[in-house]
């Protein structure tokens, strides 16, 4: 059961959605049959999904392709109707689309854009300007500071098909952030960017979520954005939500051991090590080893007795292989439960 915040920012009951997919054969006869008798098969794309989200709070919602992530980013921001269930945003209901609700919210797709192709995107900026009713002031202020943790000197005036991937993904987070919005559904930002470009838009919404107390929801597949910017994370699978808690606590959740990590004073080979564990890599002097989990401080004693230790740490896998282990190993097929066809 979902516990209630008193002034939650985001509160969803039991949201389902289901889509009606028309399926046609290739070809003319395939056209032939679907005009004489349609075939028309439900997707159930999100099924009772429940969530509280606190102001302020920085959420990773997480699930493997085609788990419902997207669907439920789209109803939270009034694109598309829920079929069944509830969903509130700083108060409104999303399916409205009131015009205080859309001052409040925004929605960046990372692989949809919103700047005008042909045009700098100052001027795509001027328009969001307009539509929001920002004042000049406000704007002003909004620019120079975007302007400063983008880096978007040099860039604004080009343009918009002139730019880099990334420098255009700066720009489409300044757009879409333009208005101040209190609540940012963040779908895939930084997809198709390299390191130093995914750390830049982190950097943003990290000291965005600071400067104004906005709540964040993010999904990505990029786990150094998620373990960057979010403590609590939820994760979606087949379109319900599976987990609901601390990162931490899902980083345990992984049937996969901790990881130890040695520096060594005197060389140990990789056979000597393996008394302890399973060896990752080793060098002589260094060496990561995977142990399980229930066996973490045994082993360790053991190496520590054993060996001429340095340092040893100890850590959780890394989030992917975590991830991996709960989703990777299932076909696709065997997920998407709950198609009828009609
Ligand atoms: N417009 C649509 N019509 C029919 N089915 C759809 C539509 N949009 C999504 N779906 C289906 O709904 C399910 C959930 O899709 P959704 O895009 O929400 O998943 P996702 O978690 O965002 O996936 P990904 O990580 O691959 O982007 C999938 O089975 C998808 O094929």
């Amino acid at each position: 059961m979902t516990k209630p915040f008193a002034d939650a920012a985001v509160q969803v009951r039991d949201l389902s959605k289901q889509y009606a997919v028309h399926d046609k054969e290739p070809g003319f006869m395939g056209s032939v049959r679907a005009f004489v008798k349609r075939q028309t098969r439900q997707v159930q794309a999100v099924r009772g999904v429940s969530f509280d989200l606190a102001p302020g709070e920085v959420v990773g919602f997480l699930g493997p392709n085609g788990a419902g992530k997207t669907t439920t980013l789209k109803m939270l921001s009034g694109l598309l109707h829920p079929s069944s269930g509830s969903a509130r945003v700083a108060g409104f209901e999303p399916r409205r689309r009131e015009r205080a609700f859309l001052k409040t919210i925004t929605l960046v797709m990372g692989q949809k854009q919103q700047l005008m192709w042909d045009l700098p995107a100052l001027d795509s900026f001027l328009i969001n300007q307009a539509v929001y009713e920002i004042p000049d002031d406000e704007y002003r202020a909004t620019m120079a500071e975007f302007t400063e943790v983008l880096g978007l000197d040099g860039i604004l005036k080009k343009q918009v098909r002139k730019l880099s991937l990334g420098e255009r993904m700066k720009c489409e987070l300044a757009a879409a952030l333009l208005h101040r919005p209190k609540v940012l559904f963040l779908d895939e930002p930084t997809i198709g960017l390299d390191v130093n470009m995914q750390e830049a838009v982190r950097a943003f919404v990290r000291d965005y979520n600071a400067r104004y107390g906005a709540t964040v929801m993010l999904t990505s597949h990029y786990m150094a954005d998620v373990t960057a910017l979010a403590r609590r994370i939820l994760v979606i699978d087949a379109g319900e939500v599976v987990f609901d808690g601390d990162l931490n606590a899902l980083a345990e959740r992984g049937s996969s051991g901790k990881t130890i990590r040695l520096q060594l004073r005197r060389p140990a080979t990789p056979a000597e090590l393996a008394a302890y564990g399973q060896v990752v890599t080793s060098d002589g002097l260094s060496a990561e080893l995977t142990v399980p989990r229930a066996e973490v401080s045994e082993r360790a004693a053991r190496l520590l007795s054993a060996l001429d230790v340095a340092d040893l740490t100890v850590e959780d896998p890394p989030l992917e292989t975590v991830m991996a282990e709960l989703f990777g190993a299932r076909p696709a097929s065997a997920r998407p439960a709950g198609e009828v066809t009609r």
